[in-house]
Parts: structure tokens; C-alpha cells; sequence
């Protein structure tokens, strides 16, 4: 609702009214046509300032209502109403105001700002665009070339930024309202169409063509297959080119169109799965609002390889101080050299004073004695990580908690090294650790519930995105990727090539294909995962390797190339070709497509041609399969985690979702059918055999994804 307050002689305040951020539901909206009425008809009122309850202006329009039938009064006839009152009109801008809530900011006459308001159009994020005329005023009040970067990549500017840009005219220190209505008085009876931005002529330059051109290119590159983004170049190129009234007939039509997507529905659930992954629960009914998180202000960082520096470095910019430690003095002086270089360069490009006296490097663990927290990060290698375990006991608080940053090792059996099982958590962090989001809080059977929220609660102070898991090999989100790996392996060897799969993943939108994320990460870090699991051994014959291991279908080409010395771009060969070892751009290297030719004659395999449906159907099915496993498992609590999981870790385009989303948009029956098909061809592939999970989803009706929890429930229950 809107709450409509007579403050002074002549002012009026409208007041939004819908916590936690005051989003435009039907009640709101119905709240300002009402109160906006009241103050006109008052002849008193000589002007109206729209705030918003508890210091926040407004977070756009009620998601939550897209997916029902929307009702009362729509948003862009109440914004020109706005605009056109006869009455002045200010904005106070306090906490957010954004999308639909800007666009109520741009429909009033004057903006003020708090310093710490958030302000954006971040329909774009959507699937959507800013259609309540933000693609038609913004363009006229700060040009197109801001308003294209604005508006195409959703980002928040601070009101500092908007006030150099023209989107606000004040920005204040103290109660934005009280600013609103100084302002008001000191303009009131001032001509008001200068201040109607709908009146203001298009926000025409010479180069319109070139500079939406440009605009598209960058996001076709950026978002790969997105709508969204390419429809708001189209929506802000009308506001170039047309009348208001014309642009405003572009921004609907195109909202038409993108409202009623697949796309803007995947997105839409993105949103609010990433918020639900962060109300985390354990299978023992400990949860986020009944577990309380002590507070972690000094961690120790033990290792500063590549995962050892990025996750200090995230520490740091979070507050956090850090007690690194390396194992001799050359290792150290490498992680010291570039943790400073990258906690400089952030200072430098973020204007901020640099954090490094937030920094200790050290060879002691005795200098660990202080800390809240260790993160180990040391080479990934059982062994290697116990006894950095049971060192750590010796040296540490009673109650300091002990993660390990493994990627997939056995957490019960590192805890139980230890003195205290209760306090041992995995903080699987994603490399980069410093720029990638995602951290998978690994809970192992003995895991305290405060152990699970002090790890999720510093994760989030690290600006990461938190999904808790439970133990099992690989976690959730490797050891999906395993069957999604087999399958593009095994395509290699039925005769596709790996530009083929990589073109058909990226056309899916995937950001990279699977076989130049593989020459990215090293192939020898799979090569060192199946030596250690016992998948090669001695005894495989080095000429003709089985590709059968276990009972099961095995494709050795990746060792292959491992024993070739060809690791990925850092020999400047893998699965494509460098131009030297450590450059990026992957060429097709006519001596894999030779190498793949002989080794399917050595083996007397038929090459045939493979569509991307078939390259499509087999890695993403196999994948959301396994994550049906993981559902029935109990390892996630529902299946917006691991879409979380695939959308920030491991990039999933995410507009589509994720890849339990996926198949539920496809259809389970669709997905059941393609998987016993597949099965049918690969009967030595156990991981294609369908889910217990997929079957009964589909036998009970395939319920939405968001119901999905209730069957998994009752399927629990059976077992
Ligand atoms: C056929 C054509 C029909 C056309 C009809 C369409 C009409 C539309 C016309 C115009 C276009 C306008 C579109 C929009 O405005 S879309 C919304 C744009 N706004 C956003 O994208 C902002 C989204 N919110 C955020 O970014 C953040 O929530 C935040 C920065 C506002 C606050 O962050 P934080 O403090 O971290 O809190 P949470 O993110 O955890 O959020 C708290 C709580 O609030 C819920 N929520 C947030 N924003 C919205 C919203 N806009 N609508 C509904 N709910 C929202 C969020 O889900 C959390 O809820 P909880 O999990 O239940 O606690």
C-alpha cells in the first residue's frame, strides 16, 4: 500500500509501503493512484514527495506477481500521471531505487539521493526490460550511450555516480525526505515541462547507428543467446530515433515479447533460487534461522597456490584479517608477490586505501593460535591434507573451525584426524577464488549446524554465493560435471571433434565449451583425480588402452593427451592449439582431428555425424540426471541449489535457468524418454540409466520444479 501524510502547510508525502523493499504490487500501485488523487484534488498541496518505508525507496516491480495474472492499475499510465500533475513532483531516494522504482524516480519532476542510495534498471537480469518508459526517459535525461550501458547490463550505480550522470539532482547526507521537500520549496511554482522528460526531444546523436551497433556487439559477446539484453539496444535506439509516444510503442511491444518468454521465466526463478540457496538447511532440521553464527574476524590461510591467494584476497576485501602461511621462504615470497599485486590493483581501481596491513605471511603455524578460522588450500591430496589436519590441532583454539577448500575429497575422513569433527566444514571455492562466486559449504556427517552457518555467513561477508551441501565425492557440482565430461569424451570417439561439441555447448549458451574449459584448467588435474582413484593404472597397456575400466564404458583419450605432454594452454597444446604456451585464443589443431582418426580405427569405431541436439541431449541430460541422484541423495535441500551451483560456478547461461530447470522446462517425460534411449545405445554407461527420482517425478505428473521438495519428501520416506 501507499500511506498519503500531510507534512507541511503544502506538502504532501506519499510513502511506499510493502516490506522488505517496497516493491510496486498491486496494492502499492493501487496505494499511489489513490493518494497521488488525494493530494491533487487538496488545494492546499502545493507539492508531493514519493519516499519509500524504512529508508528504501523501492525495488522495482513485484517480481512474485509476473508469474500470476497481473491486476490493478498497470505502471506506465500512473508514471504519466506523475509526470504530468500539475503539482511538483520529488523523488527521496533512500536505500534502492530500482527498475520499476527508478522508473517511478524518472516520472517525477525533481530526484534527491541519499549518499548510500542504490539506484539501476536491472530488469535486464530479468529477462525483461525497463518498461514502464525507463527506456524512453532515461536515454532523454542522460543520453544513449550511458543509458545503452546502463540499461544492458542491469548494473547498480551508487547516487554519487547517478548524480554525475544527471539522474539525480541532489545527493544528501541525513534524511533524503527532508531534502525532497527543501528542494520542493525552494522550486515550487517554477515551469514544470522542462522537467517532463517525456516532453524532452529524442535523445538523438549523430552516430545512433554506429553507437547501438557497438552496443549489440558487446552484448551478443557478453550474454551469448540472450533476448533480453538485445531487446533493450532495440527499445533505447527508439527513443533515439522517435517520438516519445512511438518509443513507448517499441518498449511495449518488445516487453510483450520478452514477457511471456522461457527466458524471462528461467531468469525470474534464477533470482529467487539464489535467494533461497542462502536460507540453507541441513537435513537434521538445523537451518539459517535457527542456527546461530559466531562472528570470524581473523582466518588463517594455509597454502597461497592460485586457490590459497584468490581466497586471501577475498578475505581482505572483506575486513577479514589473514594470517597466510606457506611451507617454505621461495613459496611464500610467491604468494606475498601476488596477493599484494592483486590487493593493490583493487585499491587502485575501487579508490579505496590499500588493505594489506589486514595481511600476515608467515612460515608458523603458530601464528595461527589467534584465528577463527583456518581455510586449508593446500595441494589436493588426502594424505597431504590430513596432516595439515592434525598439525593444525596442535596450534589452534579449542573452537577454531577448520575448513578445507578441497574440491571433492572425502570431508568425513579429513574431520576425523582432528580434535573436534563438530568444527570441520569444506569451503569449496571456485578458480579464480577471488573473482568466481560460487562456494559450496560442504557439511560432513559429524558437522556442527554452527559450524555449516559461521562458514555460510563468511562466505557471504566474501560476497560469494553460498550453497550448502552435503559429503559425497565431488560435492554437487563436480561430480555432476563427471557425467557431462564422459559424455563429451565419448562423442570424441564416436566421431564428433571437439569444435563440434564446443560449438554446440556454446551455442546452448554455455559461456565456453567444455574442451576449452578442460585446456583452461589443466588436463592434468583430471589425469591426477582418476591416477588417484585407481582408473589407471600400470598394468593399462600404454599403445591400446581399455576403454573399459570397472565393468564400465571409459574413454582413456584425455590421458592420452596427458601422456603426450599436451595439459591444456599452459603447454600451448591440449584439445586445441596456442600460439605459445599460456595464450588463450584455442585453434582447431589438425593434429587432434588426425589423432582422433587413428584412434577410432585402432579401436574399429565407425565415425558418424553427430548433431548438437545428440551433443546437446547427452552432456545437459546427463548432467541434470545426476543432479536427480544428488535431489534423491538428500545432498542438496532442493533443486534451486544446484542451479545455483551450475549458474555461478560453472557458467550456465542463466537464461535458462540451470540445469534442473532445464529439464524441467524441456520436460521430464521428454528428458526420461532421451535418457533410456541413450541408455539403450551406451548400456555400459550406468550413469545414463534414469533416476529413481526422474521416473516417479514423471509417473506422479511432472509437478513444477518448485514442488519438486514434497515428492522428494515422500520418496525419502518409502526408502
Ligand atoms: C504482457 C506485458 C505485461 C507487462 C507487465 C509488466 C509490468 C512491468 C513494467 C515495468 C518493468 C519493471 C520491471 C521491474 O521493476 S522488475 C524488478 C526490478 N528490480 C529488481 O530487479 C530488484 C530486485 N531486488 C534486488 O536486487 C535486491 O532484492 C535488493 C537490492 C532490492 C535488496 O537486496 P538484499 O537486501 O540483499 O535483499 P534480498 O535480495 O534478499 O531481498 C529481500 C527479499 O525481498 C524480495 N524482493 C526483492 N526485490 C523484489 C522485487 N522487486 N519483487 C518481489 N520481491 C522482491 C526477495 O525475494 C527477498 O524475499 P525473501 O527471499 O522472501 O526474503
Amino acid at each position: 500500500m501507499a500511506l498519503y501524510t500531510r507534512v507541511k502547510e503544502s506538502i504532501a508525502v506519499i510513502t511506499l509501503k510493502n516490506p522488505p523493499v517496497n516493491a510496486l504490487s498491486t496494492a502499492v500501485r493501487r496505494g499511489i493512484v489513490e493518494s497521488l488523487s488525494q493530494a491533487l484534488q487538496d488545494e492546499q498541496v502545493k507539492a508531493v514527495v514519493f519516499c519509500g518505508e524504512n529508508n528504501t525507496f523501492c525495488g522495482g516491480a513485484d517480481i512474485k506477481e509476473f508469474s500470476g495474472s497481473m491486476s490493478g492499475p498497470p505502471l506506465v499510465p500512473m508514471i504519466h500521471s506523475i509526470e504530468a500533475s500539475e503539482k511538483l513532483i520529488v523523488a527521496a531516494i533512500e536505500g534502492v531505487a530500482l527498475g520499476g522504482g527508478l522508473e517511478l524516480a524518472l516520472g517525477c519532476h525533481y530526484r534527491v539521493a541519499d549518499t548510500n542510495a542504490r539506484l539501476g534498471l536491472p530488469e535486464v537480469t530479468l529477462g525483461l526490460l525497463p518498461a514502464a518508459g525507463g527506456t524512453q526517459r532515461l536515454p532523454r535525461l542522460i543520453g544513449i550511450t550511458a543509458a545503452l550501458e546502463l540499461i544492458t547490463t542491469g548494473r547498480h550505480i551508487s547516487a554519487k555516480e547517478a548524480l554525475k550522470l544527471g539522474i539525480v539532482d541532489q545527493v544528501i547526507e541525513g534524511n533524503a525526505v527532508l531534502a525532497a521537500m527543501a528542494l520542493a520549496l525552494s522550486v515550487i511554482g517554477q515551469p514544470l515541462n522542462a522537467r517532463r522528460l517525456s516532453l524532452q526531444a529524442p535523445a538523438w546523436v549523430p552516430d545512433v547507428d554506429y553507437v547501438c551497433e557497438a552496443a549489440l556487439a558487446r552484448v551478443k559477446q557478453r550474454s551469448r543467446g540472450a533476448m533480453a539484453p538485445v531487446a533493450c539496444v532495440q527499445a533505447v535506439r527508439a527513443a533515439a530515433m522517435l517520438p516519445y509516444s512511438k518509443g513507448m510503442e517499441k518498449e511495449r511491444q518488445l516487453m510483450d515479447m520478452l514477457f511471456r518468454s522461457s527466458q524471462a521465466r528461467a531468469m525470474q526463478y534464477a533470482f529467487f533460487a539464489q535467494r533461497s540457496a542462502g536460507k540453507w538447511s541441513l537435513p537434521n532440521g538445523a537451518q539459517w534461522n535457527n542456527t546461530k553464527a559466531r562472528n570470524v574476524e581473523r582466518v588463517g590461510v594455509i597454502g597461497l597456490g592460485t586457490m590459497g591467494q584468490g581466497i586471501a584476497v577475498s578475505l581482505v576485501k572483506a575486513g577479514i584479517s589473514v594470517v597466510a602461511i606457506e611451507v617454505d621462504t621461495k613459496q611464500l615470497e610467491l604468494g606475498k608477490k601476488a596477493v599484494t599485486a592483486m590487493l593493490q590493483r583493487y585499491a587502485q581501481r575501487q579508490g579505496v586505501s590499500s588493505p594489506l596491513h589486514l595481511l600476515k605471511f608467515t612460515l608458523s603455524f603458530h601464528q595461527l593460535r589467534d584465528v577463527d578460522l583456518v581455510i586449508e588450500a593446500v595441494f589436493e591430496d588426502m594424505n597431504l591434507k590430513k596432516r595439515v589436519f592434525s598439525e593444525l590441532c596442535k596450534v589452534l583454539k579449542e573452537n577454531t573451525i577448520i575448513c578445507t577448500n578441497t574440491s571433492g575429497l572425502n570431508v568425513d575422513e579429513l574431520a576425523a584426524v582432528t580434535d573436534r569433527q563438530h568444527l570441520v566444514v569444506g569451503m569449496h571455492f571456485f578458480a579464480p577464488a577471488h573473482v568466481m562466486r560460487l562456494l559450496e559449504v560442504v557439511y560432513g556427517s559429524g558437522s556442527s549446524p554452527e559450524a555449516v552457518a559461521i562458514a555460510m555467513a563468511l562466505g557471504k561477508r566474501m560476497q560469494k554465493v553460498c550453497v550448502a551441501v552435503g559429503n559425497c565425492s565431488g560435492f554437487v557440482g563436480n561430480r555432476m560435471l563427471k557425467h557431462y565430461m564422459d559424455q563429451s569424451v565419448y562423442l570424441l570417439e564416436e566421431g564428433a571433434t571437439p569444435e563440434q561439441v564446443d560449438q554446440a555447448l556454446e551455442e546452448f549458451g554455455f559461456a565456453m565449451g567444455i574442451f576449452k574449459v578442460a585446456d583452461l584448467s589443466g588436463l592434468d588435474v583430471g589425469w591426477r583425480v582418476r591416477k588417484a582413484s585407481g582408473l589407471i593404472s600400470p598394468d593399462i597397456d600404454p599403445v591400446k588402452p581399455s576403454r573399459w575400466r570397472f565393468g564400465r564404458r571409459y574413454c582413456p583419450l584425455p590421458d592420452m593427451l596427458c601422456q603426450q605432454g599436451r595439459l591444456g594452454q599452459k603447454t600451448g597444446h591440449g584439445w586445441y592449439l596456442y600460439n605459445s604456451p599460456g595464450s588463450k585464443e584455442a585453434k582447431c589443431d589438425p593434429e587432434i582431428l588426425k589423432f582422433l582418426e587413428d584412434y577410432r580405427l585402432k579401436y574399429g569405431i565407425i565415425p558418424r555425424r553427430i548433431s548438437s541436439q545428440e551433443v546437446i541431449e547427452r552432456c545437459v541430460f546427463s548432467l541434470a540426471n545426476e543432479g536427480l541422484r544428488i535431489l534423491e541423495e538428500g545432498i542438496t535441500a532442493g533443486p534451486e541449489d544446484i542451479d545455483i551451483i551450475y549458474l555461478f560456478g560453472y557458467g550456465w547461461p542463466r537464461y535458462r535457468g540451470g540445469p534442473m530447470f532445464y529439464a524441467a522446462q524441456v520436460g521430464l517425460s521428454v528428458v526420461l524418454e532421451k535418457l533410456e534411449h541413450y541408455h539403450h545405445l551406451q548400456p555400459d554407461v550406468p550413469s545414463l540409466e534414469p533416476s529413481q527420482l526422474l521416473r516417479k517425478l514423471v509417473a506422479e505428473g511432472s509437478p513444477p520444479i518448485q514442488q519438486w521438495k514434497s515428492h522428494i519428501k515422500n520418496l525419502h520416506s518409502q526408502l
